[in-house]
């Protein structure tokens, strides 16, 4: 352990200030004058006015975090504390400020030296049974590394035995029952409420999702990816479709960094993901082993395709600094459990509980909602789900849906709205759903289709420009090469047209225009995409799409042309589309050139 702790920073707050060093704080400039209520002795006995801009501040930091926020109390410049009586006092002022916004508020860390106390409460707002904060993370990692069993562990508050008890509860196909592994792009959640507490109760072994989020403030869903290497790209599909928030990527401790971990990884960094990660089955790992793994991983994650800043969560204050600087994608927590005896889950499941999500608010704007899956409920008719991109769709909304194969788009009205299978009359920026489609078939939508608002006045496209990077292809690629692009819930192949450079190899970046093979799609500039047919694959951004010609209707009927003998044979028969992405993501998208896009320690 020693290396490793002379490798990685040894404590979180170390990692911060390694991060922050240099940076300036946009957040010093604030409309409303704080200097009034500044210092760690602002909350022990405030004046009347004094109070009212404490609110006010209260209020736009739970704003800012979307329903919560971590309040430091008595911390000073200095890092001295408050007396007792003053952190006492300061403490009810906190209480009192914290009812004023209808939130709990719940001591996170306390810290006593020399005679003096700090703390940091975390302020969540009490919300309707109906409403609650989404925050979605990817499962990844390679089979067998304990992704299922940890998710069935946390969920339903029971451990594992070591043979795969825990997983059952998650199993959804009979094949994945036999064989144990995860095929389908799977999702399962865990509630918080207002004070932190999980809420998930199985009954019978079973949980009842409506329960969970109508007691929930907060809902961790977890998208369960296959860890095979033949489930890859359902995989991707999870990581640009799905939109998370972060990754989970999951590591078994005895197995190491095996498999399609470093992919999964690579793929994260690509899709500028932040990562943490998860070192399972430390109970049975002899102790060399474990340090062997931990210190490769240390390695990959500093190396520099991934610049990452790790740091070992051991404690609570670990946790607090690893949750609240995370969205920052340099740092990257590295927790060690045991799903058998429980070992560390306790500081998993804190970390869990205080992350946020990355989606800015765009509730004015106008809506946008892209549709990753569909389904035929009998009684009810046909059921898309996705997620909403941008804006508020409510109950009763009329909304274009497209692009048709002829890139046509057709108003429909949302008859009903779920979330979590939870009814609701109103989805945001950042939520998934599910709406019931009256008078449409499921025959007529397909992954990849958008539900957006008319004022977009949307219209599909055949070609797109795009910027991208090449992590891997065995030799070049050039102009007429065909790959699966996946943006979004859009997964389909697309040709090149023409590129900026003559050719392509590793590691090389260019401008191309694509055109897709099957379908006019519905793409916005600044999406995230992923270019790929067996061992090639690229990264980049959709940088402009064409205006609308009017010939959109028109079948594209130019023969597919391989740009070298090896990619013959990849590039047929994988046309599904679907996909996805994110844009209006907190801090936007970086350029290309600025983005952890090389490809990680082959
Ligand atoms: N001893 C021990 N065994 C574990 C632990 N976590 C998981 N296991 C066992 O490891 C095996 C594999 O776990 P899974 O959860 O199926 O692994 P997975 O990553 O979901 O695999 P795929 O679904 O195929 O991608 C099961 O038999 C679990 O009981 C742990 O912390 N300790």
């Amino acid at each position: 352990m020693a290396n490793i702790v002379e490798q990685t920073p040894n404590t979180a707050d170390k990692a911060i200030s390694l991060l922050n060093r240099g940076q300036l704080d946009e957040k010093a400039v604030k409309k409303v004058d704080y200097s009034t209520v500044r210092g760690k002795s602002s909350l022990v006995s405030p004046s009347e006015e004094q109070f009212e801009t404490l609110q006010h501040r209260l209020k736009e930091l739970i704003e800012e975090g979307h329903g919560e926020t971590i309040y430091d109390v008595g911390i000073g410049d200095d890092g001295s504390g408050l007396t007792n009586d003053e952190f006492e006092a300061s403490v009810a002022t906190l209480h009192s400020l914290a009812a004023t916004q209808d939130a709990d508020c719940v001591l996170l860390r306390e810290r006593v030296e020399g005679g003096t106390s700090t703390a940091q409460y975390l302020v969540r707002k009490r919300l309707e049974s109906q409403d609650f904060l989404e925050i979605r993370v990817a499962v990844v990692g390679n089979v067998d590394a304990g992704k299922s069993t940890l998710l069935g562990v946390l969920t339903h508050g029971e451990l594992d035995n070591g043979r795969g008890h825990a997983r059952l509860k998650l199993f959804r196909h009979k094949h994945e029952m036999e064989s144990g592994r995860t095929s389908s792009v799977g999702n399962d959640i865990l509630g918080f409420d207002s004070t932190g507490e999980v809420v998930n109760r199985p009954e019978h072994g079973s949980l009842d999702w409506v329960k969970i989020c109508e007691k929930s403030t907060k809902v961790i869903t977890f998208i369960d990816l296959a860890g095979h290497e033949r489930y890859l790209k359902t995989t991707v599909f999870g990581m640009t479709g799905h939109m998370p928030d972060f990754g989970m990527l999951m590591i078994g401790a005895n197995a190491g960094i095996i498999g399609m971990t470093k992919e999964h990884l690579g793929l994260a960094l690509a899709l500028s993901v932040p990562v943490f990660v998860v070192v399972t089955k430390i109970d049975m790992c002899p102790p060399n082993i474990l340090q062997d793994t931990l210190r490769l991983l240390v390695r990959i994650l500093k190396s520099p395709g991934c610049r990452k800043v790790p740091v070992m969560v051991k404690t609570k204050d670990d946790v607090i600094v690893s949750a609240t600087n995370f969205v920052s994608q340099r740092l990257c927590p590295i927790f060690q459990v045991s799903n058998v005896n429980g070992e560390n889950l306790d500081l998993l499941k804190m970390f869990l509980n205080l992350l946020t999500t990355r989606v800015m608010s765009t509730d004015n704007d106008p809506a946008e909602f892209q549709i990753d899956d569909t389904y035929s409920v009998p009684g009810v008719g046909t059921v898309v789900s996705g997620t909403t991109l941008c804006g508020t769709i409510r109950l009763n909304d009329t909304l274009m849906l497209g692009p048709d194969p002829v890139g046509q788009f057709i108003a429909i009205t949302v008859k009903s709205i779920h979330r979590k299978r939870m009814v609701v009359r109103e989805v945001k920026a950042g939520q998934t759903a599910s709406f019931a489609l009256k008078k449409i078939k499921r025959s007529q939508i397909r992954k990849g289709m958008v539900m957006v608002s008319p004022s977009l006045n949307p219209s599909a496209t055949w070609e797109f420009d795009g910027e991208i990077l090449v992590l891997h292809h065995p030799t070049t690629i050039s102009s007429r090469y065909q790959a699966m692009v996946h943006c979004g819930s859009i997964r389909q192949t697309a040709s090149i047209l023409s590129m900026s450079e003559e050719c392509l190899r590793t590691g090389d970046k260019a401008k191309v225009r694509f055109r897709f093979i099957k379908y006019p799609e519905y793409l916005r500039p600044g999406q995230r995409l992923v270019f790929r047919e067996g061992r090639t694959k690229a990264v980049g951004n959709v940088l402009a799409v064409p205006p609308p010609t009017g010939q959109i209707g028109v079948r594209q009927s130019q023969k597919p042309q391989k740009s070298n003998p090896q990619a013959q044979g990849q590039n047929v028969g994988e046309n599904e589309n679907q996909p996805a992405q994110k844009s209006r993501r907190r801090g936007g998208q970086k350029p290309l050139a600025e983005q952890n896009t090389r490809t990680i320690a082959k």
